[in-house]
């Protein structure tokens, strides 16, 4: 029954109950004058209510593009989604698909449902106005709020965001904050109106580790108290541990591993979740933060991916089929997926 229903809802997708989100064989490309860009090419994902899942990966695999696509910010580039779904559940516990609402309603649901933020915090804020006439903009308009009322719970949630003195940096403007001040205004902005689910994409990269777990601290505590979704995109798998529950792999534009944090750090099925993995330094500071030491070889070019498996050119356990079939996305169990045609032989 399942199977024929699957057909049959192919729009509007469907949502399990409890699951916030679901992104299905997405692909979204660039059409730039160098060709197509590939950037997200088959990523499948979803998202239970008030779950955390990080998204990690070496840098260029589709990451960032894939968290765009879903808030639909790709319109001023040549970025264009060429197939799959997303199915998003509004607050009013209505299933949306994404891909097809008109632009009209989506910008609606950009920051009163899903709220994005960024390693860059100025990308987010207005240098023109003070910190407190942004949020409080924010609120008036996804929620009627009169003046009076918008700055009290403006000013309540720059304290929760822990800034200290809130009287005062309400007035400030974004250029007279630290970097790790902008970072709690942009989370404060984000939570405005509430959000189901927040999108962070690398919002501590540009910080130092001590601001960066402070910001670390604060997103976890204001996830579980708001009972939002969060995505989190990092390149960082030691960060995966310590905020998410579950972990998808991106590998070339694709997920190449999914499943609760916990199975897959412990014990990863794909080849590439293993390399990361080994890739962690085993000091406890990371002097020039950048977690990961690179994997031999390189990413294969969005531009003209490879045959097979896209890890095929890397992989320790690469046999000649690997070069020549496209592995599926398979269930290693109820919770955990892996896209690699040896994963019932290994042990890795
Ligand atoms: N506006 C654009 N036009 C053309 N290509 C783009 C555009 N934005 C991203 N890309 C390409 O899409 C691919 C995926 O990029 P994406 O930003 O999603 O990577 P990422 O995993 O977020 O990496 P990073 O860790 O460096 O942020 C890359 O090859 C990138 O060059
Ligand atoms: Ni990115």
């Amino acid at each position: 029954m399942a199977r024929s229903e699957t057909l049959l809802a192919e729009r509007p997708p469907a949502l399990e109950p409890g699951r916030v989100l679901a992104v299905r064989d997405l692909q979204t490309f660039f059409f730039t004058e160098a060709g197509v860009v590939k950037a997200v090419n088959g990523v499948t994902l979803g998202l239970a209510e008030g779950e955390t899942l990080a998204i990690v990966g070496e840098s260029g695999s589709g990451k960032s593009v894939t968290g765009l696509t879903v808030m639909r910010l790709l319109a001023r580039t040549s970025g264009r989604v060429v197939g799959g779904s997303v199915a998003f559940r509004s607050r009013d516990g209505e299933t949306l698909d994404l891909l097809a609402l008109p632009e009209a309603q989506m910008q609606r649901l950009r920051g009163r449902d899903i709220a994005m933020i960024f390693q860059d915090p100025m990308s987010s804020l207005n240098p023109m106005f003070t910190v407190g006439e942004q949020i409080a903009e924010s609120i008036r308009i996804h929620k009627g709020r009169d003046r009076r009322a918008a700055r009290q719970e403006a000013l309540s949630l720059l304290r929760e965001v822990g800034i200290s003195d809130p009287e005062a940096r309400i007035r400030a403007y974004p250029h007279q904050l630290s970097g790790g001040m902008r970072q709690r205004v942009m989370i404060a902005l984000a939570l405005a109106c509430g959000p189901r689910l927040l999108i962070a994409d690398e919002p501590t990269t540009a910080l130092d580790v001590t601001i960066q777990a402070q910001i670390i601290a604060l997103l976890k505590d204001v996830q579980q108290r708001h009972r939002m979704a969060m995505i989190f995109i990092t390149h960082d798998l030691k960060l995966v541990g310590e905020v998410a529950d579950r972990v998808a792999v991106m590998y070339a534009s694709q997920v190449v591993e999914e499943g609760p944090v916990a199975d897959v750090l412990a014990a990863p099925r794909h080849p590439y979740t293993r390399a990361l993995l080994d890739c962690i330094p085993r000091r406890d500071y990371d002097a020039d933060h950048t977690g990961l030491k690179p994997i031999p070889g390189l990413l294969p070019s969005p531009l003209d991916p490879p045959e097979g498996c896209r890890f095929h050119a890397r992989c320790t356990f690469a046999e000649p089929r690997c070069a020549a079939v496209e592995p599926a996305l398979e269930a290693v169990d109820a919770a955990h997926d892996v896209r690699c045609l040896r994963w019932r032989e290994l042990s890795l």
